[in-house]
């Protein structure tokens, strides 16, 4: 098995200051300087732990590229792109004003989008049986003419536009189980039945006004959207069995010729931006259902980008038990806090959550 990795120091380089733009410090407010939660520590400490625990070592590294313009247009406007080159000298906010940069951040931002990419397009030729993309910033929430939710630009919807143009790959499924729902991937593909976009997130958590169920897609692609909000506390429980009611059956209705999965790790039980309980050990069998799915539908061909997941202690082991899966590690590395997240109360499948995942799961007969 093997597994391409893409990781660039200067991904840790993006600058996103010390008041998060909402927020700036102010004494007359009781607002103290805070580093902004999308900081570089959570991602340059999971490509620390791949490093420190010699999983480098089994896989094939991936150099990223910058995108080009011409990638970045099959998903943004022109307008947008100009906003961020105009603002790349002095920095500035990708559009929501919660989602700063500093100067030289669209040349990280197209780094990004380029190593996810290069990490679609590796898999797509042969050249690696699957990949993962540790990239910087952030790219689900971004819009086609406006960046929001620490997302300059919209790194999986540029990368699956990319390998249809240049490799003329049919079928994409995006699952993302980031705790946040996937409305930028989502909204670019929202008329096309030939991408399928899948999101698992916590409830109105962000954006507040999107990742309900009743959002299907529109024209011709109404049915290949679908939309899985969990109630908070959402554990290892809910979550799998979610994955094997509504994401599973939904792939195998869709039949992909590629599968793309954005990795966000901040349905973890301690991370900072959401209310979920999924472990390192729960991140692992997702990420085997996800890779057994691949093998079953389209030889194996499945390609992982990083988003979010801001708890820098534990989120470096979530991301970690997912790479392991894809390398084929027989022998896992054990999360030092598993003993105590995985026997949280309420960890196994709750009332609510399963009317929640009944609810998704209906819809999954749609896909044609
Ligand atoms: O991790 C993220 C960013 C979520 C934050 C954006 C503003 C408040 C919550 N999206 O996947
Ligand atoms: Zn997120």
């Amino acid at each position: 098995m093997s597994t391409g990795y893409v990781y660039h120091e200067l991904y840790g380089w993006h600058d996103t200051g010390t008041h998060a733009g909402l927020l700036p410090a102010d004494p007359r407010r009781g607002l103290q300087p805070f580093r902004h939660f999308e900081n570089a520590e959570a991602k340059r400490r999971v490509h620390e732990l791949v490093v420190a625990t010699g999983l480098v070592d089994r896989l094939t590294r991936l150099a990223p590229r910058p995108a080009t313009d011409e990638e970045i247009l099959l998903v943004h406007t022109p307008g947008h792109l100009a906003r961020l080159v105009a603002a790349n000298d002095t920095g500035g906010d990708a559009g929501d004003g919660g989602s700063p940069f500093g100067p030289g951040a669209l040349d990280i931002a197209r780094l990004a989008t380029g190593g996810v990419i290069r990490a679609a397009e590796a898999v797509v030729d042969g050249e690696v049986d699957n990949s993962y993309a540790l990239v910087r910033p952030p790219g689900h929430h971004a819009l086609s003419d406006v960046g929001m939710g620490f997302c300059m630009l919209a790194n999986i919807a540029i990368a699956v536009s990319a390998v249809r143009a240049s490799r003329g790959v049919e079928r994409i499924a995006v699952v993302d189980i980031d705790v946040h729902h996937g409305n930028g991937t989502q909204a670019a593909f929202e008329d096309d039945p030939n991408v399928l976009t899948v999101s698992v997130h916590q409830d109105r958590v962000f954006p507040p006004d999107s990742g309900f169920v009743t959002e299907r897609g529109t024209g011709a692609g109404h049915g290949y959207a679908l939309n899985l909000p969990l109630p908070p506390g959402t554990g290892n429980g809910g979550y799998l069995e979610a994955m094997r009611r509504v994401v599973l059956p939904a792939l195998h209705r869709f039949r992909p010729d590629l599968i793309v999965v954005a990795a966000g790790f901040d349905a973890n039980p301690v991370d900072p931006l959401a209310r979920m309980m999924v472990t390192a050990g729960g991140y692992r069998q997702i990420g085997r259902m996800l890779l057994d799915a691949a093998a079953e539908l389209c030889d194996g061909r499945i390609a992982f980008a990083h988003e979010g997941g801001y708890d820098p202690v534990y989120v470096p082991f979530c991301a970690h038990a997912v790479i392991e899966v894809l390398a084929g590690v027989e022998q896992p590395f054990e999360d030092p806090f598993g003993v105590n997240f995985d026997n949280q109360g309420q960890q196994e499948l709750q009332p609510h959550q399963e009317t929640a995942i009944e609810a998704a799961e209906k819809l999954v007969a749609e896909i044609g």
